[in-house]
C-alpha cells in the first residue's frame, strides 16, 4: 500500500481533531470557495466525517462580483455532489448596498449566508479553511493597525456564528500543506483574483510582507505569529472574565440601595471604576458601551478613552458621544447614559 502523503495526513488529522467529540448532532457543513484551503478542507472532511458517523454537507457562496463567479460556484457544487456531500448548496448573495468596503461587505454577506445555511440544516458545525498563514496575516494587519490585544488574538479556532458553531480546523495547517494536499489529490483549485490584487492590504501582506519577514527571520515567523495570537487570546479571555466581574461590581444597584442620594438606573459608580487597573477599566467601559447599544465595529479606542477621561480626568467636561446615537455623562459620582 502506498504511504499516505504527509500533507494529506496533516489535513485529515486536523479535521479529525476538530470533529471528534462535537457535542451536537447534525451535519457538519464545509464553507468552500473552491480555493486550495477550503478544497483541502472539503476533501479531508469527506474522508473523516463518515468515519466518525457524521454526515457532511458543503456550501459555496457566489458573491456575484466577478465574471464567471456563478460557473465557479456551480463547479464547486457539482464536485461536492460527486464527492458524496449532502446537503450541497450554492448560495448567491447580494453584496451591493451593504456598509463598509467591498471586502468587508462581501465577508458580511458570506457569513450571513453561511449562518443561514447552518441553521437551516441544523448543522453541528460550520467549517472554514483559514490556515496558519491566514492567522499570521491577521496578526500582522492587527499589529499594523494598532487594534490592540483583541486584534492580536487573531481568529479563534471556534466561535459562535449567529447560533451555529464556526470551527477553523486548519489554524495549525500551512497554506503550503493545503496546496500540496490538493496537488496530491489531483485537484485544480480556483485562484481567487482578490488574493493577488494589490489594492487589498491583506493581498500585499501575503505577497510582500510575510515573504520578506520569512526571508529575514526564517520560516518559524509564521508559527511564532500564530503562537502570539494563541497567547494573547488566552490573556484576553482571562481579562474579559475579570472585566465582566468588575462591571457587575461597578453597576449602580437598582433596588434603591445606591451609593449616591438616589439610584441611577443603568449607571456605573465612578469610585469603583477609578479603583480598577487601566487595562480592566477600559475593558469594563468598552463592554458597558456595547451593552448600551454601541455597534462594535464603530466603537473605537477614542470613544473608550473619552469615557475613561470622565473617570480619571474629570474637569466637568460635557457628555461623551458614542456611536449608535448614545451619550454618556458624569453626574453625581456616576457615569450615566442619557
Ligand atoms: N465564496 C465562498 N464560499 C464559501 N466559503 C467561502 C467562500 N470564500 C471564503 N470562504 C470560506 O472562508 C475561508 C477563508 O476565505 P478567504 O477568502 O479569507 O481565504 P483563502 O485563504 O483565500 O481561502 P480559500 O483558499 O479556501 O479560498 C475559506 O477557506 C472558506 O472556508
Amino acid at each position: 500500500m502506498a504511504a499516505l502523503a504527509p500533507a494529506v495526513a496533516a489535513i485529515r488529522v486536523a479535521v479529525r481533531r476538530a470533529l471528534v467529540g462535537l457535542p451536537a448532532a447534525g451535519p457538519v457543513l464545509v464553507a468552500c470557495s473552491g480555493g486550495a484551503d477550503s478544497l483541502a478542507l472539503a476533501a479531508a472532511t469527506a474522508f473523516v466525517a463518515p468515519r466518525l458517523g457524521r454526515p457532511a454537507g458543503l456550501v459555496t457562496v457566489d458573491h456575484g462580483l466577478q465574471a464567471g463567479s456563478a460557473e465557479r460556484a456551480a463547479a464547486v457544487a457539482r464536485w461536492a455532489e460527486e464527492t458524496g456531500f449532502a446537503p450541497v448548496e450554492s448560495v448567491r448573495v447580494r453584496v451591493a448596498g451593504r456598509p463598509g468596503g467591498p471586502e468587508g461587505a462581501a465577508r458580511e454577506a458570506r457569513y450571513q449566508a453561511l449562518a443561514e445555511a447552518g441553521r437551516r440544516y441544523g448543522a453541528s458545525a460550520l467549517l472554514t479553511g483559514h490556515t496558519r498563514d491566514d492567522q499570521a496575516e491577521t496578526v500582522l494587519l492587527a499589529l499594523a493597525r494598532g487594534s490592540g490585544p483583541r486584534g492580536l488574538a487573531g481568529m479563534p479556532p471556534r466561535r459562535d456564528l449567529s447560533g451555529v458553531p464556526l470551527l477553523r480546523p486548519f489554524l495549525d495547517v500551512t497554506r503550503e500543506q493545503t496546496r500540496r494536499a490538493c496537488a496530491v489529490l489531483g485537484f485544480t483549485p480556483w485562484e481567487d483574483p482578490h488574493n493577488v490584487d494589490p489594492s487589498y492590504a491583506r493581498a500585499r501582506v501575503r505577497a510582500d510582507v510575510l515573504p520578506a519577514l520569512v526571508a529575514a527571520l526564517g520560516p518559524a515567523v509564521l508559527e511564532n505569529l500564530a503562537r502570539t495570537a494563541r497567547l494573547v487570546a488566552a490573556d484576553t479571555a482571562a481579562l474579559d472574565d475579570l472585566a465582566a466581574a468588575a462591571l457587575a461590581e461597578a453597576r449602580v444597584p437598582t433596588d434603591g440601595g445606591a451609593t449616591g442620594d438616589r439610584p441611577v438606573p443603568g449607571g456605573l459608580v465612578v469610585t469603583v471604576l477609578a479603583g480598577l487597573a487601566p487595562a480592566l477599566r477600559t475593558r469594563v467601559l468598552h463592554a458597558w458601551a456595547r451593552e448600551l447599544g454601541a455597534p462594535a465595529a464603530a466603537l473605537s479606542h477614542r470613544h473608550v478613552a473619552a469615557l475613561d477621561a470622565l473617570v480619571t480626568d474629570w474637569r466637568g467636561q460635557g457628555a461623551v458621544y458614542l456611536p449608535g446615537a448614545l451619550r454618556v455623562t458624569r453626574h453625581d459620582g456616576h457615569l450615566v447614559p442619557l
